[in-house]
């Protein structure tokens, strides 16, 4: 008999290459189209948390484990928004400049029996007060485009970053610890 294999519920690039260094290998990508809209009130850990389970249960599969992932930057209760223009990324920046914030990232692992595991890490990340050289310069790089809060740790802004507690992976879209964590207590063979 073959293992079930992973289907990677997810378009994000950087999901996979996460996945690749921990040793596994999805053997399909099916990303999930969901309505990401948060509801009225929603908390962002119950937002990212509600998010990364639908994107599973949207690539439901009898022959594999699903996995899917949600990554969301909160300032309090606020949920900022992935930056599809340059008004908004500025607007996310200004708000992130000389100050912490939470970013949270859930992971959804459903098991082809249906068994749905769940975990949220929560990484706290704090930017240096930008200048408006500082927030032109990092517009200008585009590598906030489709990023949530407006930015990309695996890039320049990490040179803006004083600080991160927590996990490096989550910040970039799934927490590795936590990824595996889940992957062994469903009895997915990692290499
Ligand atoms: C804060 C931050 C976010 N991000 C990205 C990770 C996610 O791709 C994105 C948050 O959106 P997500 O909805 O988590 O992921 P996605 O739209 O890229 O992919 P899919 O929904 O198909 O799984 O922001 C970074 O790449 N680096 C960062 O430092």
């Amino acid at each position: 008999m073959t293992s079930p294999k992973l289907i990677l519920a997810s378009a994000s690039p950087r999901r996979r290459d996460l996945l690749a260094r921990i040793g596994v290998e999805p053997a399909r990508i099916a990303p999930a189209d969901i309505d990401e809209d948060p509801l009225e009130h929603e908390l962002p850990k119950e937002y990212a948390r509600r998010i990364g389970r639908e994107k599973a249960l949207a690539g439901a599969s009898a022959d594999g484990f699903v996995l899917a992932g949600d990554t969301v930057v909160a300032v309090g209760r606020r949920i900022l928004p992935k930056a599809e223009d340059e008004a908004t990324a500025r607007k996310c920046l200004e708000l992130l400049s000389g100050r912490r914030h939470r970013v949270l990232s859930s992971v959804a692992l459903l098991s082809p029996d249906g068994t749905l595991r769940e975990k949220l890490n929560e990484t706290i990340v704090k930017f240096k007060r930008l200048s408006g050289a500082e927030l032109s310069s990092y517009l200008a790089s585009g590598e906030w485009e489709g990023k949530a809060g407006g930015y990309a740790i695996q890039g320049a802004a990490e040179g803006l970053i004083v600080s991160i507690q927590g996990s490096h992976s989550s910040v970039m879209g799934l927490p590795l610890y936590e990824t595996r964590a889940l992957l062994k207590s469903a009895g997915f063979a990692i290499g």
